[in-house]
């Protein structure tokens, strides 16, 4: 009795099943069929059990055993069976998922119904429990739990702390391009970029989330890689409910993973949460955003558990960055190197912006990548055509409306990304083209405003990880075109495939080659010369236009607010408070420009540094130019003044003589600087000025006859007689400092020799013929030397005391400045008065213009007046930067007085013994070479007093 009381009770728990199984395999299924067609949504019929999932495998499997041609109508690739089924029924139609029917929306209006839905009628579809162990956390929850986890995590998103975690994402850039900067070494590459850019997202994410003990959470994103292999071969079979209890060897070892990883993150949160609450922690990275987040939440709402976030969700959240974070940022790179790869003139594009917004080595900035408009562009069509999650899925959690359907509870929707980027309907004839043009004027005007392109899907529930993703890639991509080129390889096969994101089956093997010199050079003469342009006209400044290569260099002088030096911008500053500006800055935004190599070695040291060796050198040497150091100077420069005038005494024993008196104050200085600088050393010194001068006629020669002064190291006779004596020069000023252990090093003698003599002959050479053309002043002055010194030596005092003579060297420093212009660079963009000047302008100060301004001179600005001066130089300029022959502000010249005094000493000696006036062979041709020249000489005629 029992026993068949037993049978019936299993009979009937056994018909009680195979109703429900019936019920769960075939009448609900028949019954929701039925739902679904009578509001016309159709498609394939459903087969029992399975649905359509045989078929869905069957064309997956026929799709992606063969790879494709080099083309991006790859979704009947991606989802072959998708795709018949919205060609045969319509793009509202529907399949079977097994036993459940999910509906494919493939148009726009609808996709928005369902994405932008806030009363949560539609739900994700929970995933195998095996993938659980991969994407877990947020993007897993519905309803409040949901709300409560986004609004957590929210702030650890926001753009500001994007720029806390910049530095991360810049470091592991820089690390990708050091490892393929070796493999290019010796030329071109090829590289599957595939595992490349799966260790680099990888690493920014392992960065980003763990900060500085990135070290540590590396051992737990290595035991996640290990968790997503061994989850992705299991869920390759068919999942059975109860097999992941089973004791298989994967199934051990991804429990000791899970176990492994808790016990990390736990002590790794544990810390932090101390950290945070002792006011140690630093909150810069996302494990300690969250955490902070978390907090914030619990303080202002309570202490209640259900507020915050537990350390097990804490440890759900990181684990889904880990994956999300890496795999489609992955994707998204590695297609937009395969497409620019295909596609090279859009290659060149993006490289032509990358290196007029950033130059090729200045490192990328958060401002500068929002800059890019090209690459925002071209990013946007890849993520177009090749979507990193290809369909988003929903569940309706019950019966809920969509357009005029109503979906009943149960049924799966299915929104194919890829289908829809893809649709010729919406995009046009050319819609599997790549044609980044499209988003040209922003996504909303590309799509006309409807929900067609959601790669990070949309509404609510849209990505958090968005910018993160865009900015990180941007970052990326900038940092590659700024240091390769690249191809696609012949090896590579066209064979993209989804593992949870579309990917590339084959790897993506690209060919590298190092950008060479040629980017560099029309980086240089056409990019960036018309990036200038650009900004500096949008600011209402007149200018010629640049020409390539040669700029204005052909053309005769212009009045343009700024002129092109070959590629160079060169902008004039006329106005004595901008002038002003651009020499007081202290911030170092100003350079000196760097004079060509060539020059260098005419003159190097202190003019031509920067920053702080400037300052460290400017420091050595100041004191050497003191007041009280000049004055035990001035001996050495009676000396060789003596030496002038005595043998200007046998010249014109007869009663006359003319000399052209350039080359004699070029001696004369050459010479005072040799006693001055290498005191009984000087006959060595001598040597150096006659090497100097022989140096700087063969450097002329060579300007006449070569264009670029790279030529400079072919070994020509020339070239190895300019580095012959440049070793000389080097070799013999080491040796004499080295025997008088003097600080000062080699370049700076170096610099002073040149410049010291130079311009102090250009003074004194203007001085003689403006005295010879102005015979009442060469009067005054003699009478006024006479008065102080009588036929005496001129004494350091004395010639301090000289009022006319100071009066005349500054009027002649007016007229003939020995240095007519001054120029800077700026490194940085900066703003001076009302314009904002872009990095790589050069900025003109022309000395001369504005000493012969008559708006600041008066109408006789071209007049030689020494008169004006008699009130000092304040009184002169009436305070205004007008006058400035030795500079100005940090920078002024640091042998101003130097220069005063030896020409006050040569002058005073000359007039104490001759008068002199100009030679009828004197032609005026005041020309400029390094400093201010009378070209053909400067014949005068002397007589003895
Ligand atoms: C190119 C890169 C990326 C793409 C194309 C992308 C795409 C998406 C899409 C389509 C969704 C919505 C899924 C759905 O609704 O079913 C999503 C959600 C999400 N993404 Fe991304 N994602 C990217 C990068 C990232 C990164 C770098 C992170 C974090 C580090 C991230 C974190 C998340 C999270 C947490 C969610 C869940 C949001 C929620 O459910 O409220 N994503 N992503």
């Amino acid at each position: 009795m029992i026993v068949l009381l037993g049978l019936l009770i299993f009979a009937a728990l056994l018909i009680l099943c195979v109703i429900k199984a019936l019920i769960w395999v075939w009448w609900k299924p028949m019954k929701l069929e039925r739902q679904l067609r009578r509001q016309g949504i159709k498609g394939p019929p459903y087969k029992l059990f399975h649905g359509n999932l045989k078929d869905n495998s069957a064309a997956l499997m026929g799709a992606q055993s063969k790879p494709m041609k080099l083309s991006h109508s790859i979704v009947p690739r991606i989802l072959p069976f998708i795709h018949k089924t919205v060609q045969n029924y319509g793009k509202l139609c529907v399949f079977w998922h097994g036993v459940t029917p999910r509906v494919i929306v493939a148009d726009p209006e609808l996709i928005k119904e369902v994405l932008l839905n806030k009363s949560g009628d539609f739900y994700k579809i929970r995933p195998n429990p095996f993938v659980l162990l991969l994407i877990t956390g947020v993007t897993t929850y519905d309803g409040e739990k949901w709300a409560k986890h986004r609004k957590i995590i929210n702030p650890a998103f926001h753009l500001e702390k994007l720029k806390i975690m910049f530095p991360a994402f810049r470091i592991c850039c820089k690390e990708l391009i050091s490892r393929w900067e070796k493999l290019v070494f010796d030329g071109p590459f090829e590289i599957d970029v595939s595992p490349e850019f799966q260790r680099l997202t990888g690493d920014v994410i392992s960065r980003t989330t763990f900060g500085s003990n990135y070290e540590e959470g590396r051992r737990i994103f290595q035991l996640q890689t290990e968790q997503a292999r061994l989850v992705s071969q299991v869920i390759q079979s068919a999942y059975i409910p109860g097999f992941r209890l089973l004791p298989t060897k994967s199934n051990s070892r991804m429990k000791k993973i899970e176990r492994e990883s808790k016990a990390l993150f736990e002590e790794m949160i544990k810390k932090r949460e101390k950290d945070l609450k002792q006011g140690e922690c630093q909150n810069d990275d996302l494990l300690s955003l969250l955490i902070d987040s978390s907090f914030k939440e619990v303080q202002e709402h309570g202490n209640s558990e259900s507020v915050g976030l537990t350390i097990d969700e804490i440890i759900a959240e990181c684990k889904l960055f880990y994956f999300v974070g890496q795999e489609t940022t992955y994707s998204l790179l590695v297609w937009t190197m395969v497409l620019l790869g295909m596609h090279q003139e859009w290659q060149e594009q993006a490289r032509e912006e990358v290196l007029q917004v950033f130059g090729r080595r200045t490192e990328p900035d958060l401002d500068g990548l929002s800059q890019l408009k090209i690459v925002t562009m071209i990013i946007y069509e890849v993520l177009r055509l090749y979507p990193p999650f290809v369909m988003l899925t929903r569940l309706t959690h019950k019966k809920v409306n969509i357009g005029e359907i109503t979906l009943p509870q149960g049924v799966e929707i299915g929104l194919p990304i890829i289908l829809v980027h893809h649709d010729r309907d919406i995009w046009g004839e050319d819609a599997q083209e790549f044609k980044p043009e499209r988003f040209a004027e922003g996504v909303s005007k590309a799509t006309q405003n409807r929900i067609s392109f959601f790669p990070f899907s949309w509404g609510p529930r849209i990505c958090i990880g968005q910018n993160f993703a865009l900015v990180e890639a941007k970052m990326t991509l900038v940092m590659i075109l700024q240091h390769f080129s690249f191809k696609l390889s012949t090896t590579y096969v066209h064979a993209p495939y989804t593992v949870v994101t579309l990917q590339p089956q084959y790897g993506a093997q690209i060919i590298l080659e190092k950008l060479y010199w040629v980017f560099k050079a029309l980086n240089k003469v056409w990019w960036k010369p018309r990036k200038i342009e650009k900004c500096l006209r949008q600011q209402g400044m007149s200018g010629t236009q640049y020409k390539f290569l040669f700029g204005d260099l052909k053309e005769a002088a212009s009045t343009k607010s700024f002129i092109w030096l070959g590629a160079t911008p060169m902008m004039n500053i006329m106005d004595p408070e901008l002038i002003k500006e651009v020499f007081a800055n202290k911030s170092g935004n100003f350079s000196k420009i760097e004079p060509d190599p060539l020059v260098k070695l005419l003159a190097d040291g202190l003019v031509n540094h920067e920053g702080e060796k400037w300052a460290r050198h400017r420091k050595i040497i100041n004191p050497a130019f003191h007041l009280e150091k000049l004055k035990l100077m001035v001996p050495a420069f009676y000396a060789s003044c003596d030496e002038l005038v005595d043998r200007w005494e046998k010249l014109v024993s007869n009663g006359s003589f003319e000399l052209d008196v350039w080359p004699e104050f070029q001696m004369l200085t050459g010479d005072s600087i040799s006693r001055t600088a290498f005191g009984s050393n000087y006959e060595e010194g001598r040597r150096i000025f006659q090497l100097q001068t022989e140096l700087a006629k063969l450097i002329v020669d060579f300007f006449d006859s070569q264009l670029f002064s790279i030529f400079r190291f072919l070994p020509t006779k020339r070239n190895r007689r300019m580095t012959e004596i440049e070793r000389e020069i080097r070799t013999i000023l080491t040796d004499m400092i080295n025997k008088r252990e003097k600080a000062i090093e080699a370049g700076e003698a170096h610099i002073q020799d040149l410049l010291g003599q130079e311009t102090t002959s250009s003074l004194l050479v203007w001085t003689m013929i403006l005295l010879s053309m102005h015979p009442d002043w060469q009067d005054k002055a003699r009478k006024e030397v006479l008065e102080v010194f009588g036929t005496d030596k001129p004494s350091f005092d004395g010639l301090n005391n000289l009022k006319i003579v100071t009066m005349i060297l500054f009027e002649v420093l007016r007229l003939y400045p020995p240095v007519v212009l001054l120029a800077r660079e700026n490194d940085k963009e900066v703003r001076i008065g009302n314009v904002t000047i872009p990095p790589g302008v050069q900025l003109a100060m022309p000395t001369l213009l504005l000493h012969h301004d008559r708006e600041l001179w008066g109408e006789d600005a071209e007049e030689f007046k020494p008169e004006r001066f008699s009130g000092g130089v304040s009184e002169a300029t009436k305070n205004q930067l007008s006058f400035f022959p030795f500079g100005w502000g940090a920078r002024i010249c640091i042998g101003q007085k130097f220069a005063i005094v030896e020409a006050k000493m040569a002058l005073a000696m000359i007039l104490q013994r001759f008068s002199f006036e100009l030679s009828p062979t004197y032609a005026h041709a005041p020309y400029d070479l390094v400093t201010l020249q009378p070209q053909y000489g400067a014949q005068i005629i002397l007589h003895k007093l």
